[in-house]
């Protein structure tokens, strides 16, 4: 279990994580997701002891970590996985790890039996390639077989291999009832493998839910549709599967019915529309939107989180200019590209 209470830190004039409270839950993996900058591996650092919280706590199992008498035993963590000495084998890295820590030797051997690191044992970690050295990171964790593993952007730089790897390993975790906190910046990632995420934006929570929740939240595409003669044209949308939501006198939310078939079927009527704005389609546009705000580096023109720009919808009969921003127009390849 994790739980951070009012947790604040500051580096001089900025604020990195900015009085957030949440719990990470036994049994579940928690995502804890946000753009680059939003203080998630500063949150991190704090629960292990790496960092001091400017104000309020975070604690594991209960307790501050640096209070816990064998710390490696209660809480496993990846934050660096380049973190090793390069000379040394795998195996000998962790021995002496699990010496300095009181494990035995013999769990060694399971954690570079569960890691799948068998074959490159006795190799110098100098030669690891990126998912060797990921992998041995998470063995070091899990040497000390700890209740609560914290993985700081796991999959980053991952084989598909390897993704799969570490989302069926942290299943697997929390399936025997440890907390597992990871961290990402790609929402597609995270729908793949929490079972709750946090959403962190500029060090502030702007989400703490669990994932289906937000997946049943922004599954279904929402269409705003905007008509002077709104009623006459709900009438023309009217079908089995659609649902219409009204907004004020002169606009309405279409479900079940896209803009095109929207824009299609008022213009057979002979309707003209004022606006046709796909309101959302994907988790990773509710990600996107979540975190618009809070984006602390953005490249200028076209946006390049949600690849959306600006289309001109003209409306039928009048040829008025409708305008709208199609957030669902969103192409996750890139996100995904990474993890495949
Ligand atoms: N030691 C430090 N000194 C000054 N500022 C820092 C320090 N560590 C982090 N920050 C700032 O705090 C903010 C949060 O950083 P943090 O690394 O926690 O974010 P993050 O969500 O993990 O992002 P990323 O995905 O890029 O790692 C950033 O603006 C960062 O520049």
């Amino acid at each position: 279990m994790i739980t951070a209470e009012s947790l604040t830190k500051t580096y001089g004039a900025k604020t990195a994580v900015d009085d957030i409270s949440f719990t990470a839950a036994p049994g579940r993996v928690t995502g804890f997701l946000g753009p680059n900058g939003a203080g998630k591996s500063t949150t991190m650092r704090m629960a292990v002891g790496l960092d001091t919280p400017t104000r309020g706590s975070i604690t594991v199992n209960g307790k501050r970590f640096a209070d816990h008498a064998a710390p490696l035993r209660e809480v496993g963590a990846v934050l660096d996985a380049g973190a090793t000495h390069p000379g040394r084998t795998a195996r000998g890295h962790l021995r002496i790890l699990a010496a300095t820590h009181g494990i035995p030797h013999s769990r060694v051997d399971e954690v570079i039996g569960m890691t799948g690191l068998d074959q490159v044992a006795t190799k110098r970690i100098k030669g690891f390639s990126l998912g060797m050295n990921q992998r041995l990171g998470i063995a070091a964790a899990l040497l000390g077989d700890p209740a609560t593993v914290i993985f700081d952007e796991p999959v980053n730089g991952l084989d598909p291999e390897g993704v799969r790897w570490v989302r069926r390993l942290t299943r697997r975790l929390a399936d025997e009832g440890r907390t597992v906190f990871l961290s990402s910046h790609l929402m597609a990632e995270m729908a793949q493998t929490a079972d709750h995420v946090i959403v962190l934006g500029k060090g502030r929570i702007i989400a703490d839910l669990p994932i289906h929740e937000l997946i049943d939240g922004t599954g279904e595409a929402r269409t705003l549709v905007r008509s002077e003669q709104a009623a006459e044209l709900a009438r023309a949308l009217a079908a089995d599967g659609v649902t219409l939501t009204s907004r004020d006198a002169e606009s309405f939310e279409v479900t079940g019915l896209d803009a095109r078939s929207i824009g299609r079927a008022a213009l057979q009527a002979g309707i003209p529309l004022h606006e046709l704005t796909p309101l959302r389609s994907s988790l990773e546009d509710s990600y996107m939107q979540l975190t618009e705000d809070s984006v602390e580096y953005r490249s200028g023109g076209l946006d390049e989180h949600t690849g959306a720009g600006t289309t001109t919808v003209t409306g039928p009969a009048t040829g008025e200019s409708a305008t709208a921003r199609p957030v669902a127009a969103t192409d996750s390849a890139d996100h995904e590209g990474a993890l495949r």
